[in-house]
């Protein structure tokens, strides 16, 4: 591969002139421009971003922890930080861990080694040996995406996924259900806990009570949707509305309705969480609470690329808000006051 040096003797200039022709940092005659892009051009030539990184001590590249890129929201969640990342300039190094230790421990070395400027973090489960792996890696500027503490070393965002869950289930009332019940994500993800607390949290203020056998403490897959809404629809008391963790797990719970013979709205109305693109064409269109992930992207680079270009050491924290998408999949229950 065709080296600076090369460039200087094709195009009879200096090293230094071809450099300053490229960053555009000093006046340069225009026919020696053109022969340095001549010379740019016949010899296949790119600038070496290791070179540069060497020079001025980052990368422009920044780290992406991430659970798995496959499930929807996550997929969204990234392209959004991709997209994010390529608008300020920076190369994004996507690592999917499945929530594997050993694969967290070796894809941060990794990420260590490259230099990466800024490390983003969404690993979803957030134990004590993940946390104290962070830890040791402090010296990166680091943001968690999806857990509301923070260590000190590191920023977070606030998804306020107790406030989303509370919504669902304040609007299942409000559309006058009270059989109310819930397949949720993991439990012990944070956004899986925080969204289910939330829903619990409406139906007690409301004093409405739930079935043990309403509660279905499943995992952010639509299997588990399907399996759900199977044991819902088969039980002796069958609620009329049923609250999903997360829209891919309504996914699920739509097609065992539709296998089954039962009607969604009609027999028993659906909401999900997340506002997963798709969702619109869920049949029904899905009710659902949006998870802002486009703000999330971006909000989690900015506030990285503050801490990485001002040197700020303080933590700071920032907030997102849910919001209820109305669509098709619930209607009014037999309790509606009109
Ligand atoms: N694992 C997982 N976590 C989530 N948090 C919010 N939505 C999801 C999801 O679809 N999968």
């Amino acid at each position: 591969m065709a080296t600076i040096k090369d460039v200087a003797k094709h195009a009879g200039v200096s090293t230094t002139t071809v450099s300053h022709v490229i960053n555009k940092t000093r006046f340069v005659a225009e026919d020696t421009k053109t022969a340095v892009w001549a010379a740019i051009k016949e010899l296949s030539y790119s600038p070496s971003a290791v070179a540069r990184s060497l020079k001025v001590n980052n990368t422009k590249t920044i780290g992406l922890l991430a659970t798995a890129s496959g499930s929807p929201y996550f997929a969204e969640v990234i392209q959004a930080v991709e997209e994010a990342c390529y608008k300020k300039g920076y190369t994004l190094i996507l690592c999917n861990t499945q929530n594997d230790l050993e694969k967290q421990q070796a894809y941060l070395a990794m990420l260590a080694q490259k230099r990466v400027d800024g490390l983003l973090v969404m690993c979803s489960e957030y134990h004590p040996p993940l946390l104290s792996l962070l830890e040791n890696y402090h010296a990166i500027p680091m943001m968690v995406m999806d857990w509301n503490k923070h260590k000190g070393f590191t920023d977070n965002i606030e998804d306020n996924g107790f406030h989303g869950g509370y919504l669902a289930a304040r609007y299942l009332i409000e559309r006058g259900h009270r059989e109310i019940s819930t397949i949720t994500g993991q439990l012990n993800e944070f956004t899986g806990r925080e969204r289910h607390k939330g829903f619990l949290h409406a139906l007690k203020e409301a004093h409405i009570d739930i079935l043990p056998e309403w509660i279905i403490e499943a995992d952010f897959q639509p299997q588990a949707g399907y399996d759900g809404m199977v044991s819902l629809i088969n039980l002796k008391k069958r609620p009329t509305a049923l609250f999903c963790g997360g829209d891919v797990i309504a996914m699920g719970a739509l097609c065992a309705a539709g296998d089954m013979g039962v009607r969604v709205p009609e027999d028993i109305s659906v909401i999900g969480y997340d506002n997963i693109r798709h969702t619109r064409f869920y049949n029904p269109p899905l009710t659902t609470i949006q998870q802002p992930k486009e703000s999330l992207a971006v909000m989690a680079l900015d506030m990285l690329l503050d801490r990485i270009i001002n040197k700020r050491e303080a933590s700071h924290s920032i907030e997102l808000h849910p919001e209820l998408i109305e669509r098709k999949s619930v209607t009014d229950g037999p309790y509606l006051k009109k």
